[in-house]
Order: structure tokens, then sequence, then C-alpha cells
């Protein structure tokens, strides 16, 4: 039955500081007005300075939550945040072959803390069992080059990358985010027919934990309401562009991104509450 209004799933493990994982997911689903659901394969303790520790829970319990969403309130998209093991990937995708549904694979592997959230021998199932089921990968520069086995020093590396991910791994599509690029963060995208650019300016702060996952959340929403793969990322990269601009400066480390960003832009400083214009601060 389809809903009344758009709704979407997100797969993925924790983080308590809320700027990454399902917290971030749920925050940015919730600002692109798409009602967020969430099943949890790993709980982390993290914060903004690393991880602690990480308790994977058990494959049936997994499970019993998918079959609980799945029999009840059917997505209109779902999304994959950290899987740490082949176990919870083969699970995965047997639910995912089950129904077709858009599919969005953000396939974390480490966090912006260098701490590993998959399992080594996981990234091959990755590749073998989910990235061909995938409407969208997307992936940053290191984890692309892990999938492809290669190295991407340049836009034009970026935009190999992505073809290859369509082309010789299955995905529909892919986009590779250019966050780690030093200058200009330039993501590529391949959508099965032509690459296209997505690039803004770089905001020199360290407030960047979660943006991938928020930048995945809203492509998630976005195809959850029907829009094309083109404009979904389009919108992703403005609404990512925003949260890093109107930076919240929490946590000791790497702090979280501004999820309501997008609502600050155009209003005055007076008006915004306590956040800090990247664009106007020296740091
Ligand atoms: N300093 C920055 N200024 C502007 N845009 C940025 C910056 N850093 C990242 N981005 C953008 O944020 C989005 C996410 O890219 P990024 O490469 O940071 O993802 P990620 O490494 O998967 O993030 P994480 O692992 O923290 O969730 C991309 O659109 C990227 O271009
Ligand atoms: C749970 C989780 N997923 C993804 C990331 C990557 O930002 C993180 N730090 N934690």
């Amino acid at each position: 039955m389809k809903h009344s209004i758009p709704t979407a799933l997100s797969i993925a493990g924790t983080d308590p500081t809320g700027g990454a994982g399902i917290q971030a997911d749920l925050k940015t689903f919730q600002e692109r007005e798409v009602f967020g659901m969430s099943v949890i394969t790993s709980v982390v303790a993290q914060n903004t300075l690393g991880v602690k520790s990480v308790e994977h829970l058990p494959i049936p319990f997994i499970s019993d939550q998918l079959n609980c969403v799945m029999s009840d309130i059917v997505p209109d998209v779902i999304k994959t945040g950290m899987i740490a093991t082949s176990e919870m990937m083969e699970l995965i995708a047997k639910v995912i072959k089950n129904h077709s549904i858009p599919y969005v694979i953000d396939p974390v592997m480490v966090a912006k803390s260098g701490d590993h959230l998959m399992d080594a021998n996981a990234k091959q199932t990755l590749v073998d069992k989910l990235i061909r089921l995938a409407a969208i990968v997307t992936p940053n520069i290191p984890e692309a080059e892990v999938l492809l086995q290669t190295k991407i020093n340049s836009v034009e590396d970026s935009e190999n990358a992505a073809r290859q991910i369509v082309t010789e791994l299955g995905a529909k599509a892919a986009v590779v985010k250019g966050g780690h690029f030093s200058e200009v963060p330039i993501d590529v995208l391949y959508d099965g027919n032509s690459l296209h650019e997505f690039s803004s300016i770089r905001y020199a702060t360290k407030h960047t934990h979660g943006t991938g996952c928020t930048y995945s959340a809203v492509i998630a929403a976005e195809l959850a309401k029907g829009h094309s793969i083109q404009e979904s990322v389009s919108i992703a990269k403005k609404f990512i562009t925003d949260a890093i601009q109107f930076s919240l400066q929490l946590g000791k480390g790497n702090g979280p991104t501004n999820h309501w960003g997008h609502r600050l832009q155009g209003l005055p400083e007076y008006e915004r509450g306590d956040v800090t214009d990247e664009l106007s601060c020296k740091n």
C-alpha cells in the first residue's frame, strides 16, 4: 500500500553524540519531511573524539527488527550505513532482494576519527552481495579506493571510479564524494548514463563528523519522494553545504554538522541562534 507521506528506513550503527549514524539519518529525514524509521546493526560508544567500543547486535535480533518494519510500514527507500560484518550484509541482502525498493548504500568503513567500522573481510561481501542491489552507492574517496582496489588523486580519477562502480560492480548509480580532496570538494555522480559534478566552496572547519551519513540520508529522502538520482544528489549537496556552513561548535573533537543549517540560509545573523557561520569564521 502506498503511504500518503514518504517513508525511509535507515539500517546502521549508532552515535550517542548525535552527529553520525542512525541519529544523523533520522534528523535528516525529519528535516526533509520524510517519515524516518531505523534498524540498528551495532551500538557504538563514540563521540566527536573517536570510538571507545562497539557491540554488534545478534543476527536474529537484527532480523526481528527488520521484520517488524517490513511487515508493518514498508518504506519507500532503504538506506544502509555502518554494517560491520559479512553475516549482517547477507541478512540485509536477502531483505533487499525480497522487495523492489530503491536502496542507497553509504559504504561506511572508517570514521573521521580513523576508527574502523567494518570488518576487513566484510569489504568483499559488500562488493559481492550488496553493491549490485543499490540504486546508488555513496563512497568517499578512501572507500571508493577500497571498492575498486585503485588510487584516486583527481576529479578524473573520481569520474572513472564512479563509472566503474556502475559498470563493473553492478550498482545503478554511484557518487564519489570529494570531502577528502585537499581543495574544492567536488562530488562526481555517474547515473548509469552520464557524469555530473557537484561542487561547493570548502569550509576550513573541523566540524564534519557525520557529513557522509547526512548526505546519503538526504539522497534517500529525496528518492523516497520520487525525485531522480540527479535531483536527489543535487539537493543533498546543498543540504550538506549549509549544514557545514552553519556549524554548531559542539564537542571536543570533530563536531557534528547542523542538520537545520538549510533553514538558516538567508536569515540575518541575529535570528540564527548560537551557530557559527564558517564563511565569516577565521579558523
Ligand atoms: N570542509 C568541507 N567543506 C565543504 N564541503 C565538504 C567539506 N567536507 C566534506 N564536504 C562535503 O560533504 C559531503 C560528504 O563528504 P565526505 O567526503 O566528508 O563524506 P564522509 O567521509 O563519508 O563523511 P563521514 O565519514 O564523516 O560521515 C560531500 O558532499 C563533500 O563534498
Ligand atoms: C555509526 C556510525 N556510522 C557512520 C559513521 C561515519 O561518520 C560513524 N562515525 N558512526
